[in-house]
């Protein structure tokens, strides 16, 4: 296939690309009854190493949680199956995608009989919103679609289902020649993007909405609080961040997994700070970059080591 990979692991046992199939009845399909990680490994100065994988596979279990989906693997199993199916697509460095969702039996919303079943693939993916943004920054709207509140459904659970949500928002931005949304949750305060937590810089402190804002629990937020704190600054996270507070922003940038640190130029045409990626973004950027690239031994607990 396309990318260059061949084998996916489905309920125990390495399947190949082509025949990793399910049935068009699966519960999941249907209902968005599935919960997800997103992982980076990376080629790091000691051979490929996945970042911060404890937390990801912690919060995978804990998304399955509110939907009483019970995952049949350890995560001594999950870990050996992740860093097998690594080795055997010989990459250097992928993202990879536990997925664990309500299989086939009976359709009705109960998935009362349902299987749960858990799969996991790798593939290579680079800048998840291009190469030049890490760099330049990007172009975001503010989405007219609303964050999904979390007494609407648990938005620090990592849900499949919740992603139409993102899609809405992501669509809408590109749709009108942006690379990507940020989203406002019901009340009106600045949630986070489709796929991405959001950070902002005022006056050399750095901000970013607190958990109750109804945005997921990011690990790539939480490394950059620990980074931010660790370089000096002062992070303020658990505040709520208006709309306005977008524009009078000196810098703003997103985290993930799969964004990594992506600064933000504009918001709705409205320059933010010079219109380059900020000072402390780049500051920030720079260390998070070193930091997975182990260019420094520090925080050397947050790396699993494939070989
Ligand atoms: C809604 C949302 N908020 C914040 C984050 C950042 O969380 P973390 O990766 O733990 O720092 C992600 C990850 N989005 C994943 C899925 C992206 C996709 O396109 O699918 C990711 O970054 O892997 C989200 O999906």
């Amino acid at each position: 296939d396309e990318m260059d990979v061949d084998t996916i692991w489905m309920d125990g046992e390495f399947v190949d690309w082509d025949e990793a199939q399910i049935h068009v009845l699966t519960h999941g399909l249907h209902y968005g009854t599935g919960v997800f990680e997103g992982a980076r490994c990376y080629d790091t100065e000691n051979g490929p190493a996945i970042f911060r994988w404890e937390e990801h596979l912690e919060r995978l279990f804990q998304s399955a949680k509110p939907y009483e989906m019970e995952i049949d693997f350890t995560v001594e199993e999950l870990t050996e199956a992740t860093k097998a199916l690594i080795r055997r697509q010989e990459l250097p460095s992928c993202y990879i995608r536990p997925l664990a969702y309500y299989g086939y039996n009976s359709l009705g919303v109960s998935p009362k009989d349902c299987p749960t079943r858990v799969a996991i693939a790798v593939w290579p993916w680079g800048a998840y919103l291009g190469e030049e943004a890490l760099e330049n920054g990007i172009d975001v709207m503010v989405s007219s679609w609303r964050k999904h509140a979390s007494s609407q459904i648990p938005t620090n659970a990592k849900t499949t289902g919740l992603y139409v949500n993102s899609m809405l928002a992501g669509e809408e931005a590109r749709r009108n020649g942006y690379a990507e949304a940020i989203v406002l949750n019901k009340e009106g305060n600045v949630a986070e993007g489709p796929g991405e937590n959001v950070f902002l810089v005022r006056d050399g402190e750095i901000y970013t909405p607190g958990l109750s804002e109804s945005i997921l629990d990011g690990i790539t937020r939480d490394t950059v609080i620990e980074l931010a704190e660790d370089l000096g600054y002062t992070v303020h996270d658990d505040v709520s961040i208006s709309r306005g507070e977008l524009n009078t922003a000196d810098e703003l940038f997103f985290t993930g997994s799969a964004a990594e640190v992506t600064p933000i130029r504009k918001v709705d045409n409205v320059v933010i700070g010079d219109g380059s990626r900020g000072p402390i973004t780049g500051e920030i950027q720079q260390e998070f970059f070193d930091v997975v690239e182990r260019k420094t031994d520090a925080y050397d607990e947050w790396f699993e080591y494939v070989e």
